[in-house]
């Protein structure tokens, strides 16, 4: 007997096929797409290397939810959970403070194997593993500036720990088969307006250029760099801006990182795949949601994100574009944020394979730009719930809000008991 999902699904196939989508196909294809979930949603951006060490480098998570990871364990746990609610395989994003070691080791120090756990981990879980450097919530981060610092000193730390990551990133894509992407950001800038905006850009190109000096196989590591706008204490200005990262990234064939939270409040990343699209051979994206002065909100269905979807599907780039997520609530459920943000993403790459984008990009040729408005306001209306209701039960995960009752009760029985044990301690 036809479930009522399979039933809606059968009769959204029927008007999708109308326009020539095939909506079985387009699942097929869904089902291939990995988004690279960041681990550091589930501890507030804290890590397990400096336990004591407050979170800087102009970034801030606000809230207090009760039950963060305070583990390896546990975050694995809780990624586990949020996995198995949201369809597909996929990767997750680790940063380099997440080593999973008792060693007393420094971040220029580190190595593949204080992070063999979570290989271990990934391998018994089919996921993929992504990488980047830690340049904050150091000491040696602690007046703002890493990889432009002025003291050579201070720069040569980082440089060897950006070094190291390239590494870590390089084993974890030969171990586990999958391309790592060793992504950069330095939080480096100054809150007043510089007298000198040319050297630090200097030095962080000339430590770049170290950084990246080791050739490591494409098949293992990928290198990215990820600019920013301003940060918390680097108002005025940011070392690595983007039109820096962008001349960069062209320049040595690095992927460029666009962080939907990284631009001027009116400008959105969906508009910038095309471009750089042309004269790139992949890019990364931070999937995020600016509010206010905060880059990092969980993703919903909103526009801009709809936007990104249909940019990587009706221009063909999802084969060479990295889809991680960059986003910290400590306020909700940090399990259901990894579910809301994630599912969404997914969800909206799903809503664009399902437009008609030939017949719009032909009625645009034509110059009908009617028949372009008409569809695309029609299309917002077809039942792609239904699809992906199906897409969610063909995958084994809960169908609709059914996920929220799933987290409720981890969060019941593990989540919350959390809390009474550091009380204890
Ligand atoms: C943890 C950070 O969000 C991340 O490293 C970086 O990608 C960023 O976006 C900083 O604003
Ligand atoms: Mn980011």
């Amino acid at each position: 007997m036809q479930t009522s999902v399979e039933k809606s699904y059968e009769e959204a196939k029927v008007l999708y096929q109308k326009h020539g989508i095939n909506v079985d196909e387009v699942l097929e294809a869904l089902a291939k797409i990995k988004v690279s979930v960041h681990c550091w949603q589930g501890d507030d951006v804290r890590g397990f290397l400096f336990p004591d060490q407050e979170l800087t480098g102009g970034i801030s998570v606000t809230g207090n939810y009760p039950g963060k990871a305070r583990t390896p364990k546990q975050l694995q746990a809780d990624m586990e959970k949020a996995f198995s609610l949201i369809p597909g395989k996929h990767k997750v994003n680790l940063h380099a403070i997440y080593a999973d070691t008792n060693e007393k080791v420094d971040l220029d120090q580190l190595e593949p194997k204080h992070f063999q756990s979570w290989v271990d981990w990934a391998k018994e879980q089919g996921l993929g593993l992504d990488f980047n450097p830690t340049c904050f919530s150091h000491e040696k981060s602690s007046d703002g500036f890493t990889l432009s610092h002025p003291d050579p000193e201070i720069r040569q730390f980082w440089i060897d720990h950006c070094k190291a990551s390239r590494k870590i990133g390089a084993y974890f894509g030969e171990q586990l088969g999958q391309t790592c992407v060793t992504n950069v950001w330095v939080p480096d800038g100054y809150k007043d307006v510089p007298a000198d905006r040319m050297a630090p850009r200097q030095r962080l190109k000339d430590s770049l250029d170290q950084v990246f000096a080791e050739e490591i196989d494409p098949k293992y590591n990928l290198d990215a760099v990820e600019s920013k706008v301003f940060g918390l204490g680097s108002e005025a200005y940011v070392v690595g801006s983007h039109e820096f990262y962008m001349g960069y990234g062209i320049k040595n064939d690095k992927l460029i990182c666009l962080d939907a939270g990284h631009f001027h409040p009116t400008e959105v990343i969906s508009n910038k795949l095309s471009s750089l699209a042309l004269f790139t051979n992949g890019i990364l994206l931070h999937v995020s949601r600016p509010m206010r002065w905060d880059s990092d909100h969980v993703v919903v269905m909103d526009d801009e994100l709809l936007d990104i979807g249909r940019e990587l599907v009706r221009n063909k780039l999802l084969d060479t574009t990295h889809i991680g997520l960059d986003f910290f609530d400590a306020s909700i459920n940090r399990v259901a944020a990894w579910v809301i943000g994630t599912r969404n993403t997914i969800k909206a790459l799903m809503r664009a394979m399902l437009e008609p984008s030939e017949a719009l990009k032909k009625a645009e040729l034509e110059g009908d730009f009617t028949t372009r408005l008409a569809l695309t306001e029609e299309f917002k209306s077809y039942p792609f719930g239904a699809v992906w209701d199906y897409y969610c039960a063909k995958q084994g995960v809960p169908v609709r809000e059914e996920w929220l009752a799933e987290v409720k009760t981890y969060e019941k029985e593990v989540l919350l008991k959390r809390e009474t044990e550091a009380a204890v301690v």
